[in-house]
């Protein structure tokens, strides 16, 4: 469905996409559609604080088909019945207006308190971690594993699930695959993850090749919805399965880092980390053998810092 109406290979072509999303709702509900809109989690929660419906940010709004390069919807989504469902659309830190003035007495904000559009949870990120070069790229190793590499040219290609976010200028290439802490935690306690890392030797290369998924289906750097999880044999020491484990999602990480390079982007040069995974040191080393590249926890590894230094941009652009 999505296939025929949009462009070979966009991104809205991934099975996991918005607009997928979309279009499964409008063809399964048949009740109102008339006072529906589409909200993003980001909208939705920015809604709760500021009341104005219909609002999104470019980087939210990319897996709907929105072209960020443009600017704009394009005329091939226009034309669908459930486009004006579509949210206005602003770049990614614009003020939207004041907070609501119960949730500002509630929480006792200030009454100049403004709230601005946000981005992505791995864009967020990226941003925490303060990248500014091309080249520089930030792994979100949280429940999933998300790449996020700084590139001069923008990259595209649903079939390896491999898109681009407008970073102002520039590019954000990447994509986020299945595997990373969900499984982990599956299989793992935080404090046993914590305690069984210290038992690894990173220098040493583990034997064990998994593809460790918490579920069937996976989405880059192989699109694959139904890829089956590979966590076996699985050996008796617990460390030694870790070992494997996190070995194994270092060579997802790596295969995803040479794709991008493949496709054209911005060779990688360095990789900060991102989200609870990058507390583990043992991790951070294993990947550097396995990348071959520099890899260090960011100084700020919490998203939530990233949207934060967004809104402080935003508003000391608009306001000062
Ligand atoms: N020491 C550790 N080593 C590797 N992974 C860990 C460690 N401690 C926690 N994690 C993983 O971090 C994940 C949580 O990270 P977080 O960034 O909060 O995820 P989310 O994407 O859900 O926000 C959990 O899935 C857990 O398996
Ligand atoms: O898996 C995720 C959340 O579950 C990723 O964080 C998300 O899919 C990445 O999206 P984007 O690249 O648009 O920030």
């Amino acid at each position: 469905m999505v296939k025929s109406i949009a462009p070979e290979n966009h991104t809205v072509c991934s099975s996991s996409s918005t607009l997928c999303k979309l279009i499964s709702w409008w063809n399964s509900h048949h009740s109102d559609k008339e006072s529906a809109i589409l909200q993003h989690q980001a909208d939705w929660l920015l809604w709760l604080l500021h009341g104005k419906f219909g609002v999104t940010d470019y980087n939210n709004a990319l897996k709907v088909g929105y072209d960020p390069e443009t600017d704009s919807y394009p005329s091939w989504l226009l034309s669908q019945p459930y486009c004006r469902l579509l949210p206005s659309v602003k770049a990614p830190g614009t003020p939207i207006g004041f907070i609501k003035e119960d949730i500002r007495v509630k929480y006792g904000f200030p009454k100049d308190c403004v709230v601005c559009t946000g981005t992505t949870d791995s864009i967020a990120a990226f941003l925490a971690a303060g990248a500014t070069q091309p080249g520089k790229a930030v792994t979100s190793l949280g429940s999933t594993l998300a790449v996020k590499l700084l590139s001069t040219c923008r990259i595209e290609d649903a079939r390896f699930g491999v898109y681009s976010h407008r970073l102002d200028d520039q590019w954000l290439v990447g994509g986020a695959s299945n595997t990373g802490g969900a499984v982990l935690k599956q299989i793992f306690t935080d404090d046993q993850l914590e305690q069984l890392s210290k038992e690894i030797n990173p220098s040493e290369p583990s034997p064990l090749d998994y593809y460790p998924l918490p579920d069937i289906g996976e989405r880059f750097p192989v699109a694959d919805p139904k890829m089956e999880p590979r966590l076996h044999p699985r050996p008796e020491n617990d460390a030694e399965y870790l070992h494997g484990i996190l070995e194994s999602i270092a060579r997802i990480e790596a295969k995803a880092y040479l794709l991008l390079k493949d496709l054209g982007a911005t060779e990688a040069q360095e990789v900060f980390t991102a989200g609870g995974g990058a507390k583990n040191k043992q991790w951070i080393k294993i990947r550097e053998r396995v990348l071959g590249l520099p890899v260090s926890r960011a100084l700020q590894t919490q998203a939530a810092y990233g949207a934060a230094l967004l809104a402080l941009k935003g508003v000391q652009h608009n306001y000062q």
